[in-house]
């Protein structure tokens, strides 16, 4: 059945890899309601299981135990559009072709994706680039085209793995408000990945803390900060910081145990 809105219901979801030392439990009785159009970010320790949560929303792996329920309205949208740490920009593509690569790949005609590329290109400042292919481009600006691409695409969900966890600092906070910007027009239901406290509340509307290995919920944090936000302004508040304390002394706690559990591996 059609839903008016798009969103994310995990129950009891679990996943365990098969490897050549036995059974890797990664995730574990994950119960997770993520509301339409929210901006929904994870974080937790390395190795909790936050990519597998994401490619197994992505279709690109399987849960082993549970149930994933993705709620879309009836149309003719991509389910979701995934952008990877890694800029995932195709070489022999320029900026432009490179932005309208989906488009294309579902028949939308020519004049109308370049239409929807342009308005992306120049809403991330690269418009003076369109032309212009990968290998002329900085690390931020290839990043850069793939945010415009997953949001030219148009999909229901908009699912990010550590997208700006490669840039310098000023690359980061430049792109991180350029997402607010393009997030705050199209309110996309988005699954972000970051290890950035700060990143996860500049532009959250809630924050799930992960376990240690095997990753389950261990809380989930509302960010009450008003929108739409300034990156800049918002880091000065108050609330910024209480909350930016909350979390790391929650998270800490796993941190530790996560190290725990390596040191006990080796
Ligand atoms: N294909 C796989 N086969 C076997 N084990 C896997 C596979 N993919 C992930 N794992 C294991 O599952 C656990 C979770 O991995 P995952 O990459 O999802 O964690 P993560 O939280 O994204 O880590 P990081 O923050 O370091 O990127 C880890 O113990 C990892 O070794």
């Amino acid at each position: 059945m059609p839903y008016d809105d798009t969103g994310i219901i995990l129950k009891q979801l679990g996943k365990v890899f098969a490897t050549s030392r036995g059974p890797v439990t990664a995730l574990t009785d994950i119960n997770i309601a993520i509301g339409a159009g929210e901006f929904f970010s994870i974080v937790g320790p390395s190795g909790c299981g936050k990519t597998t949560l994401l490619r197994i929303l992505a279709g690109l792996d399987t849960a082993s135990a549970g149930k994933v329920k993705i709620m879309i309205p009836a149309s003719d949208q991509p389910v979701n559009s995934m952008v990877f740490q890694e800029q995932s920009v195709f070489p022999w593509l320029s900026v432009a072709d490179n932005v309208a690569y989906g488009l294309k790949l579902r028949g939308v005609a020519k004049k109308e994706r370049y239409a929807i590329a342009d308005k992306y290109i120049r809403m991330i400042g690269l418009s003076k680039f369109a032309g212009s292919y990968p290998h002329q481009l900085s690390g931020g600006m290839k990043q850069r085209v793939s945010v415009a691409r997953a949001f030219a695409n148009n999909p229901e969900i908009l699912l990010m793995d550590e997208p700006f966890g490669a840039l310098d600092e000023q690359n980061r906070i430049l792109l991180q408000q350029e997402l607010l910007k393009i997030w705050e027009l199209n309110k996309k239901t988005t699954v972000f990945i970051t290890h950035s406290i700060d990143e996860a509340l500049c532009l959250s509307d809630r924050i799930l803390i992960m376990t240690a290995h095997p990753g389950t919920v261990k809380s989930i944090v509302k960010i009450d900060l008003p929108r739409p936000r300034d990156i800049a302004q918002i880091r000065t508040t108050l609330r910024y910081n209480e909350l930016f304390q909350n979390i790391w002394l929650t998270l800490r706690e796993e941190v530790l145990k996560g190290k725990a559990l390596e040191l006990a591996d080796n």
